[in-house]
This record gives structure tokens, C-alpha cells and sequence, in this order.
């Protein structure tokens, strides 16, 4: 990576804002997953270590720039301070001048959490107001919030206007990570999608074409593929607008020597819900008063195989409606398939990282991304705004 990190800038006694992503799930007022919050703690630690004043600031949710008092981040300031065996002090703004005099008491080594930065309406917009509010509290920004690197807003981009900006060690980490993977991968290189919508994962196929070898579509978005190679589909999901493109992408995929592999068998139900009559059926026999929530046994097997013969698979978008345990089979077995594998294995963020946790799986792949949008957004080939704006190497 060509851009600075905090191992290129001295931060002792240094005022350093640091964007992290602590965009938990939270569950009446408790904190559900935690794994975003433990995945920015190496950047925090050596600011501690390194003597800086570190004021962390971080969104919640989608308050759409009101204070909502559920998604104030006073938890996530009681986990951190669990996590890092200091206190964390935490003020109920973000900006202002309660917050500057808050400030200028830090010590060096202190840790200051601001409220949720999009409180604010001026953070989605990327108002330079905001921006110099934030940058008027820091000698240094760092972003650390690489599952927030995709958006352009005051406290991800705006405020790198304004002070010289570096990587945190998860935003190096997470884009070195997936970054060498498209730029040098090992072969044969195998990507997995799956999810709800065609329409999501244009991008990324329209991308992954040019550099894998074998791609996997499952999921919901599946069906529409294979609509277009002419089977009934009953009442799966379909995209009517996107058949075309997707006709597009099977010849296109023949043309480059992708091998496209497409669910074979499925468990159908009679209607969408976790009690639902289901069984499986060969792909060209979905009845047309059903719909296809799962892959089936035969297309587990076959997926599977496909991830054995690999030596980089990257995987984004689960299989089913996973959120069923009754249509959590295709998914579970693509987690399985990449625990077993000696091969590289990334995971995107977002619902394929909640199925490998879920699947308790999490520790024997390589790397989870702790960004859904933002991995998906790189895996498409953009350069995200987050990361634009910091200092180039010299
Ligand atoms: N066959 C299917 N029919 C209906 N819905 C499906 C099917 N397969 C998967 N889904 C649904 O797709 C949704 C996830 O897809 P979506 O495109 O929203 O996110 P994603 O690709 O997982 O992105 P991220 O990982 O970034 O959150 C899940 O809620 C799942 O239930
Ligand atoms: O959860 C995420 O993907 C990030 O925290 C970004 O959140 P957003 O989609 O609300 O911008």
C-alpha cells in the first residue's frame, strides 16, 4: 500500500483522531457482536503505547443526523474500556466547545470516544464545516474504519482536508489483505456470491470475471441466471430487468474461460418462512407455485469440490435465507468447504461473515472482513473515498 500508516508518523503527545468503525449490532442497549470493536484494538493499543491522545470517533447505526438515544455509542465506550484495561471517557457530543475543552484535558495516553458522528447531518454530506469542527480537535487524523472506507462523509474523507492523514493498522490490513488477493492471486482462483439481488452484485461479477477462474453464483441472485438459461423458476427471486445482463455475463464468462458454476438441485418451499413445506427438486423441476430458499445437496457437493480444487476462494453473499436454520444448509456448507481448505480463504463482510460466526467456523479461514458494503466496493475494482484522501508514501 502507498499510503502512510501509523507506523510512518510520530504520535506522542500528539491530539489524534481516529476514525474507527464501531457500528455494532446492538440488541436493547447490549452490544451483540463485538468483533469490530476487538478488530480496532492493535490501532489503539500503539497509540496508547506511543503516548498520543486519542480522541476515537465512530457511527451507529443510521440516525440520519439526529440524536436517536439508542444509538448513543456509551456501551461501545464500556466494552473498549473492558477490552483495553484503561478507562474510556466518553462525551455526549462530537463537536463544539465542551468537546475542545474536554479535549485539551488529555493526558498522554488517554482515551476519548465522541458521540456518534451522525448525529450530525453535516457527516453524510461531508460538510467542511463538520470536517474543520473534527480536525480542530486533532494534530493528526488516522482512519481506521475500513468497513466505513467507502463512504465520502466529513469523518471518513471531509476531515482529511484539513490534517495529515495516515492508516490504522485494520484499514492496512483489510486492504492489503484483499487487494493482493485481486492484484496477485494464487491460482486457480475461485469467488463465491451469493445474496439476495443481481442487481448488488454487478459490479463485483462484471470485476471478478477479468481475474478468476472459477465463479460461484448462489443465493437469491442465482435464480435469475438460471431463468436465463431458460428453466422455470416458480416464484423464486427473479429479476426480469437483469435477465438480459444476465445472459451477458454466462456467454461472457464462456468467452474468457471462467468456469461459471450455477446451483444444480434446490430445497424449494411452498412460501417464505422458517416453518415452510420444503424439499429439494433438480433445478429444472421447481414447481411453479414454489420457490428456491436454498441450494441443494447435490450443488453443496458440487460447490464444495469446486473450493477443494482452489488456491484462493473469496466469498461474499450467503447461499439461502440463512436467517432460517431449515435454509441454512447451502450456506453452512460453503463455510464448511472454506474451513477445510488449505487454500487461501477470505470471507466478505456483512451476512457471509455473520454465517461463518454463527457456524463457529470464524477461526479457520484466513481473513473476515470487517466491511460488507466497503469489501464489496473493492472487490468491484473502486477506489474507496476513505482511503483516497490519505497521506501518499514520499
Ligand atoms: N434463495 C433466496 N431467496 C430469497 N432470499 C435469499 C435467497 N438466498 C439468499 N437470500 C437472502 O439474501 C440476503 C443477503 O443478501 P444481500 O445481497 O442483502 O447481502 P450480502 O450479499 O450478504 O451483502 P453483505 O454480506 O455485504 O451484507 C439474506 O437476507 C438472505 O436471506
Ligand atoms: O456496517 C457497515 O457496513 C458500515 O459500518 C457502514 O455502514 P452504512 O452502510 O450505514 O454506511
Amino acid at each position: 500500500m502507498n499510503k502512510k500508516s501509523i507506523r510512518d508518523v510520530d504520535v506522542r503527545g500528539k491530539r489524534v483522531f481516529c476514525r474507527v468503525d464501531f457500528n455494532v449490532p446492538m440488541e436493547n442497549g447490549k452490544i451483540t457482536d463485538d468483533t469490530r470493536i476487538r478488530a480496532a484494538l492493535p490501532t489503539i493499543r500503539h497509540l496508547v503505547d506511543q503516548g498520543a491522545k486519542v480522541i476515537l470517533a465512530s457511527h451507529l447505526g443510521r440516525p440520519k443526523g439526529k440524536v436517536v438515544e439508542e444509538m448513543r455509542l456509551t456501551p461501545v465506550a464500556r466494552r473498549l474500556a473492558e477490552y483495553l484495561g484503561k478507562p474510556v471517557a466518553k462525551v455526549d457530543e462530537a463537536v463544539g466547545p465542551q468537546v475542545e475543552e474536554r479535549v485539551s484535558q488529555l493526558e498522554e495516553g488517554d482515551v476519548l470516544l465522541l458521540e456518534n458522528v451522525r448525529f450530525y447531518p453535516g457527516e453524510e454530506k461531508n460538510d467542511p464545516e463538520l470536517a474543520q469542527a473534527f480536525a480542530r480537535l486533532a494534530d493528526l487524523y488516522v482512519n481506521d474504519a475500513f468497513g466505513a472506507a467507502h463512504r465520502a462523509h466529513a469523518s471518513t474523507a471531509g476531515i482529511a482536508n484539513y490534517l495529515p492523514a495516515v492508516a490504522g493498522f485494520l484499514l492496512q490490513k483489510e486492504l492489503e489483505t484483499l487487494g493482493q488477493a485481486l492484484v496477485n492471486p494464487r491460482r486457480p482462483f475461485t469467488a463465491i456470491i451469493g445474496g439476495a439481488k443481481v442487481k448488488d452484485k454487478i459490479g463485483v461479477i462484471e470485476n471478478l470475471l477479468d481475474k478468476v477462474d472459477n465463479l460461484i453464483i448462489g443465493g437469491g441472485l442465482s435464480y435469475t441466471f438460471i431463468h436465463a438459461q431458460g428453466y422455470g423458476i416458480g416464484k423464486s427471486l427473479f429479476e426480469a430487468d437483469k435477465e438480459e445482463l444476465a445472459k451477458m455475463f454466462i456467454r461472457e464468462a464462456e468467452a474468457k474461460g471462467v468456469r461459471l458454476y450455477l446451483p444444480v438441485d434446490a430445497v424449494v418451499a411452498d412460501r417464505f418462512a422458517p416453518d415452510a413445506d420444503a424439499k429439494v427438486v433438480d433445478i429444472s423441476e421447481i414447481p411453479d407455485d414454489m420457490q428456491a430458499l436454498d441450494i441443494g445437496p447435490k450443488t453443496r457437493e458440487l460447490f464444495a469440490d469446486v473450493v477443494k480444487s482452489s488456491q484462493l476462494v473469496i466469498w461474499n453473499g450467503p447461499m439461502g435465507v440463512f436467517e432460517f436454520d431449515r435454509f441454512a444448509q447451502g450456506t453452512n456448507a460453503v463455510a464448511k468447504a472454506l474451513a477445510e481448505t488449505d487454500a487461501m480463504t477470505i470471507v466478505g463482510g456483512g451476512d457471509s461473515a455473520a454465517a461463518i460466526e454463527k457456524a463457529g467456523l470464524a477461526d479457520q479461514v484466513d481473513h473476515i472482513s470487517t466491511g460488507g458494503g466497503a469489501s464489496l466496493e473493492l472487490l468491484e475494482g473502486k477506489v474507496l473515498p476513505g482511503v483516497a484522501v490519505l497521506n501518499d508514501k514520499e
